[in-house]
């Protein structure tokens, strides 16, 4: 099994990890949330970049670096969450792998997030590894839970595209479908899974794979900072404290 290594957080080993997602619009609220979550202390951040008003010329590499001056040494995500996944972005196809390739090359963050179907993943995850960054595979649904066998061949794909870590998060609409998810985490944990992986059922019934996901394998969770970044979230205090 392979682990993900960032300084000296280690992704796939020991406790789960907490992340916790920055989604102000503006670069003056993004210091503000920042300065106000830090103390809170998460293992990694995520910046969702699909939550921006604009990034245009060298904006985008400003704040990014402003945030990684912010956030540092704590490892930094970089995700630009597309509309079709749930999220604000409408990049897609080549626009897309330039903004994350960008992203990468600018040598201001650890991870880069890749939408599994998205055009060409494979050789975008490729092309952000030579950066020297890592990748989340992910895959959302924010309507349903495929069955298990489905979920299992997703996180397959993002280990055969060659992530470094995979990712599903999925929305139940009854309780079988938070036990899928659990099932299909545990199988991939037993028979295939080779690298690190994150699963999540969202809404208030998925809320206890964000608690206890990584009993079935998965190596980090989502908690709210100064507001949710997706339903279920429950805030990073109490995800703490629970899960001492
Ligand atoms: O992929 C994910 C997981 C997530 O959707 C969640 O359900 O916690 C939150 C997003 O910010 C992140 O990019």
């Amino acid at each position: 099994m392979r682990n993900v290594m960032i300084r000296d957080v280690i992704i796939g080993q020991g406790a789960p990890k907490i992340i916790v997602s920055l989604i102000s619009s503006t670069r003056h609220n993004l210091v503000e949330e920042i300065e106000h979550m830090a103390p809170k202390q998460p293992d990694i951040w995520e910046w969702r970049l699909d939550f921006q008003e604009s990034f245009e010329g060298n904006e985008l590499t400003e704040t990014l670096a402003l945030i990684r001056e912010l956030t540092y040494p704590t490892p930094l995500l970089v995700t630009y969450r597309t509309n079709q996944e749930g999220g604000h972005g409408c990049m897609k196809g080549a626009a897309y792998s330039e903004l994350l390739t960008m992203t990468a090359a600018s040598g201001f963050c650890d991870l880069v997030d890749v939408e599994l179907f998205s055009e060409d993943s494979k050789e975008l995850v490729h092309a952000i590894q030579q950066h020297n960054c890592k990748v989340i595979v992910s895959n959302h649904d924010f309507d349903r839970t495929p069955p298990k066998e489905e979920l299992i061949w997703r996180l397959r794909e993002m280990q055969l595209i060659n992530g470094d870590i995979g990712k599903i998060a999925v929305m139940p609409k009854r309780p079988q479908d938070v036990l899928s998810l659990l099932d299909a985490a545990e199988h991939m944990k037993e028979h295939y899974a080779d690298r690190p992986f994150i699963v999540m059922s969202m809404g208030n019934l998925g809320a206890i794979t964000r608690l206890g996901g990584h009993h079935f394998g998965s190596a980090a969770t989502f908690a709210a900072g100064a507001s949710p970044s997706a339903p279920g979230q429950l805030p990073i205090e109490l995800m703490k404290q629970l899960l001492k």
